[in-house]
C-alpha cells in the first residue's frame, strides 16, 4: 500500500484514477482548487485539501509516495484566447508542484499529458516519436511541463512518466464527465439528445475523411486509469517515459453521433457548423509503447459501451 497525492482529484480524470487508487488499496489526498472540479466528485474515502498546486509545499511531506498531476487548465478555445491562464497556472503551477516534490523528497510522478503536443500530424497512427508542434496554447504548455520533467529527470533523478491521452470518454460509476461550460463531443451530444441544446454543431463536414467529418480515437476514462496504476509500477528514478493511450481505432463525429443515437434510443437534431479552428482532421493513437512497457490493455474499447457508461452517468446526473 502506498500514499498519493492526486493534484486535481474533483475533476474528471482525476476522480476516476482517485477511485482505482483507492480500490487498489492505497492511500490518496487529493488538492484541488475546485476551479474546475466539484467536491463531490472527490471519492469517498479520499482525504480532501481545498489548494491549488502552487502552494503543494503546504501539503507534500516525506510520507507521500507519489504524486499524479492531472491539475490543469485543459480549454483549446479558452487557451488561445486567454495564453497567460494556460502558461501560468499548467507551466508555472507544475513547476512549483514539482520543486515542492523535490524539497519533500517525492520522488515519483505521473502527469496528464495529451494528444494536443503532437498538433497536425504527419502520419496516423500517431506514435511517441513523431513530431510535436503543438497548434494551440495548452498543447504548448502540456509540451513544456513534458520538457520540465524530462530535465527534473536527468538532473534529479525523479521517476516520471507522462500519459498522453487522446479523447477520454466514457464513465465509471458515479465519477463521469460534468465540465460547465461543456464543451466535448459526447457530452454535448447527449445534451442535444436530452433537449437541454437545440441541436448538436458538426465542426466541418469537408474534411479528408470518409465521411468529411473529424475522427478520433476514444479511449474510457476507466482503461486510461488502469494505465495510470500500471505507470506508477514502471517509474524508475532518472526516466521519464511518456506513452500514448488510445484504443488505436478512429470514430468520425457523426459515427459518434449514431453511437449515441443508438444507446439512447432518442433523436438527436444534427446541424452541420463551419470548422473549428485548429482541429486536426484525424488523430488517432499508436498505443504500442504503453502496450510493451506498461503492459497496458485497454479492455473496453467499444464505442458503444463507452457511450452506454457515459449515458448512464449523465442521466444519473440529471435525476433520470
Ligand atoms: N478530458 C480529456 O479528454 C483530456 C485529454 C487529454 C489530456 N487531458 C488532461 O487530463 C487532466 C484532467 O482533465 P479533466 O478532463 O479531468 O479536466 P477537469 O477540468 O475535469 O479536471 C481538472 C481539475 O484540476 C483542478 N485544477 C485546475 N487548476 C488547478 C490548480 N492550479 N490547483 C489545483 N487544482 C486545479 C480543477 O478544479 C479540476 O478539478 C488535465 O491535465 C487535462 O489537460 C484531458
Ligand atoms: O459541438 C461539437 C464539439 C466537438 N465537435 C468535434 O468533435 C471532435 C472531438 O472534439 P472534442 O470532444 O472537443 O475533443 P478534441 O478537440 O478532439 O480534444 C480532446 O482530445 C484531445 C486529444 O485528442 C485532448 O488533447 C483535449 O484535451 C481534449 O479536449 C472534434 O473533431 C470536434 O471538432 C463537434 O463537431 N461539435
Amino acid at each position: 500500500m502506498s500514499k498519493y497525492l492526486v493534484t486535481g482529484g474533483a475533476g474528471y480524470v482525476g476522480s476516476v484514477v482517485a477511485a482505482h487508487l483507492l480500490e487498489a488499496g492505497h492511500r490518496v489526498t487529493v488538492l484541488d482548487d475546485l476551479s474546475t472540479g466539484f467536491r463531490e466528485g472527490v471519492p469517498a474515502g479520499a482525504e480532501f485539501v481545498e489548494g491549488q498546486i502552487q502552494e503543494a509545499d503546504k501539503v507534500l511531506d516525506g510520507s507521500f509516495d507519489g504524486v499524479l498531476h492531472f491539475a490543469a487548465s485543459s480549454q483549446v478555445g479558452e487557451s488561445v484566447a486567454d495564453p497567460e491562464k494556460y502558461w501560468r497556472n499548467n507551466v508555472a503551477g507544475s513547476l512549483e508542484l514539482i520543486s515542492a516534490m523535490r524539497a519533500a523528497g517525492v520522488r515519483k510522478l505521473v502527469f496528464s499529458s495529451t494528444a494536443a503536443t503532437y498538433g497536425e500530424p504527419e502520419a496516423v497512427p500517431i506514435a511517441e516519436t513523431a513530431r510535436t508542434a503543438p497548434t494551440n496554447t495548452y498543447g504548448a504548455t502540456k509540451l513544456a511541463v513534458d520538457h520540465l520533467i524530462t530535465s527534473e529527470a536527468v538532473a534529479h533523478g525523479l521517476a516520471a512518466v507522462s500519459l498522453r491521452y487522446f479523447n477520454v470518454a466514457g464513465a465509471y460509476g458515479s465519477y463521469g464527465e460534468r465540465h460547465d461550460p461543456e464543451s466535448h463531443l459526447i457530452p454535448l451530444v447527449f445534451q442535444a439528445a436530452l433537449g437541454q441544446r437545440p441541436h448538436i454543431a458538426v465542426y466541418g463536414d469537408d474534411y479528408p475523411t470518409p465521411d468529411g467529418t473529424c475522427v478520433r480515437d476514444y479511449i474510457h476514462v476507466a482503461d486510461l486509469a488502469e494505465a495510470h496504476l500500471l505507470a506508477l509500477d514502471a517509474a524508475k528514478p532518472g526516466e521519464h517515459l511518456i506513452c500514448n493511450l488510445g484504443n488505436g481505432s478512429g470514430f468520425s463525429v457523426r459515427e459518434v453521433i449514431e453511437s449515441v443515437k443508438r444507446v439512447t434510443g432518442r433523436e438527436i437534431p444534427v446541424q452541420v457548423a463551419g470548422r473549428r479552428a485548429g482541429d486536426p482532421a484525424v488523430l488517432v493513437a499508436s498505443a504500442a509503447r504503453a502496450h510493451e512497457t506498461l503492459g497496458w490493455t485497454p479492455r473496453r474499447p467499444n464505442l458503444d459501451e463507452i457511450v452506454a457508461d457515459a449515458w448512464t452517468f449523465t442521466l444519473a446526473k440529471n435525476g433520470r
